[in-house]
């Protein structure tokens, strides 16, 4: 520990780095009174019912709700959240956001926006550029108050930075001239927890996140994907009711990002984690699928809840099961608008009921699923949106909804192999055995044995190496 530190808050205060969920004051000036108007009122029943998530009987109903999508306003994902589930961790209710430009004008970013999480889940907040989602997260983390509707924390109105969030950012903002070692004691510091104790907090956090040995070293020495395990160290010593994630992955490159979804996902199954939830924002289909135990879409302008999915596969998942990539494809047919799910009670039943055969959902033909809820996998979904469901929705699917091409349609996944195995071929064992390490038994990019040769390797998976970037 180094001089620097001894001054944390100090730093906190001068610095916006949003390192902690403690010091960022509201941007926008609203009062506690607007932010807290009606939060115990605001429970809509209907809503519930048409979510068909009922806070009782939680898993099961997500087991057979399906996909839960809303062509009115006032949809809520999850349910509505009054105060009446002790699992609920942050309710939001009714959330509208505008920004002012200086030249007045209001651009209305959120509208009528309702969300509940609860402990025990990973949820996942899908959507296109520039359609709100991390507008939605700073404002569930209390770090931006909405200009309508109410945040609860354990039922209590936000006033301020939500006390139960954690944040980790896709530009890891981390204090250069801090070692690793003091900027994960940072959020502690700045709760006032003692060095003494903060330190062997510090130490585990590093260790569990494999950067044992790095204590000493500064944010310039490491990679990018050393750097973000330094933000998600910091987060997690908090033990944040939820740890929010913002495009955490975004930044890095395929395999790096891969390796530390990995490692998130292994931190979420330990019995003593410490956190209680995760929300991450993302952008990336595969990704949401990969990692979320619930996907809620946004559409844009304003950002709005278009639907809901549960995703009950099991974990380890298999990106290349049927189920898998049916449920990607169903995501981005929502996404690009492609499906018809609004009037859809019920999407691919056999991804809903978590199980590892998938329907024959296509981006045409999932949203008229319900009858085929028993169907064994029949497609490898060839259709445009299947190759591209893997692409990045920023770059891919968001900007054009058409076969993915370049960097924005493979990289998400196509140069996993390529990069690493450089054969750039369709032989799938060579492929797999270039993202296998010499102690492991399984790629860790594509959740397939090393050296098995994949029968369903997508074609999009074995693109031209010139094509990877
Ligand atoms: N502080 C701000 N002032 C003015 N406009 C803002 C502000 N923050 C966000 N916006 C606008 O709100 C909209 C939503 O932005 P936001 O970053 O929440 O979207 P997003 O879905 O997270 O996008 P991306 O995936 O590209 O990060 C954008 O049009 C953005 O320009």
């Amino acid at each position: 520990m180094n001089d620097t530190t001894m001054n944390l808050n100090d730093m906190n205060d001068t610095h916006d780095t949003d390192t902690t969920n403690t010091t960022t004051a509201p941007q926008d000036g609203a009062t506690p009174t607007e932010k807290t108007r009606d939060i115990m009122t605001t429970t809509n029943r209907t809503v519930q019912q048409t979510a068909g998530i009922t806070a009782d009987n939680q898993t099961d109903n997500r087991t057979s709700a399906g996909i839960h999508t809303s062509a009115g306003s006032t949809a809520t994902a999850h349910d509505a959240g009054n105060g009446a589930d002790p699992t609920t961790i942050i309710s939001a209710q009714h959330i509208d956001k505008h920004f002012t430009s200086d030249t007045g004008t209001a651009l209305s970013v959120l509208h009528d926006l309702s969300f509940d999480l609860h402990e025990d889940e990973i949820v996942a907040i899908l959507g296109r550029s520039g359609a709100g989602k991390s507008t939605f997260l700073r404002i569930l983390a209390g770090l931006v108050p909405p200009s309508a509707g109410t945040v609860a924390y354990r039922g209590t109105p936000l006033s301020g930075p939500n006390p139960g969030v954690a944040l980790v950012f896709q530009t890891f903002a981390l204090m250069p001239w801090l070692t690793v070692q003091d900027n994960v004691e940072l959020g502690l510091a700045a709760r006032g927890v003692p060095r003494g104790q903060r330190t062997p907090v510090a130490l585990a956090a590093i260790d569990s996140i494999g950067l044992d040995g790095f204590e000493s070293a500064y944010p310039k020495e490491l990679s990018g994907g050393m750097r973000q395990r330094v933000g998600i160290a910091r987060a997690l010593v908090l033990r944040p009711d939820a740890l929010f994630m913002d495009e955490p992955f975004s930044a890095l490159d395929v395999l790096t990002a891969e390796n530390l979804r990995q490692e998130v996902l292994k931190l979420w199954k330990e019995k003593n984690r410490g956190i209680k939830s995760i929300l991450i924002v993302t952008h990336n289909i595969e990704e949401a699928v990969q990692m979320a135990d619930r996907v809620v879409v946004l559409g844009p302008h304003p950002g709005h809840l278009i639907a809901q999915m549960p995703v009950n596969l099991p974990r380890p998942r298999d990106k290349h099961s049927a189920a898998f990539g049916d449920m990607v494809d169903t995501l981005y047919a929502i996404l690009t608008g492609k499906s018809n799910t609004e009037q859809e009670t019920a999407g691919p039943a056999g991804v809903a009921a978590g199980t590892a055969e998938g329907t024959a959902a296509t981006a045409t033909t999932a949203t008229t699923a319900t009858s085929a809820s028993t169907s064994p996998a029949t497609s490898t979904s060839t259709s445009a949106a299947a190759e591209t469901r893997f692409a990045d929705t920023k770059a891919g699917a968001a900007q054009s909804g058409a076969k993915g091409s370049g960097a924005s349609g493979s990289e998400a996944t196509s140069s996993a192999h390529a990069g690493t195995a450089g054969t750039g071929t369709t032989d799938a064992a060579a492929a797999h055995a270039g993202c296998c390490g010499p102690d492991e038994t399984v790629c860790r990019g594509h959740g397939v044995p090393c050296g098995v040769a994949d029968p369903g390797l997508r074609p999009h998976w074995t693109m031209k190496p010139s094509s990877m970037g």
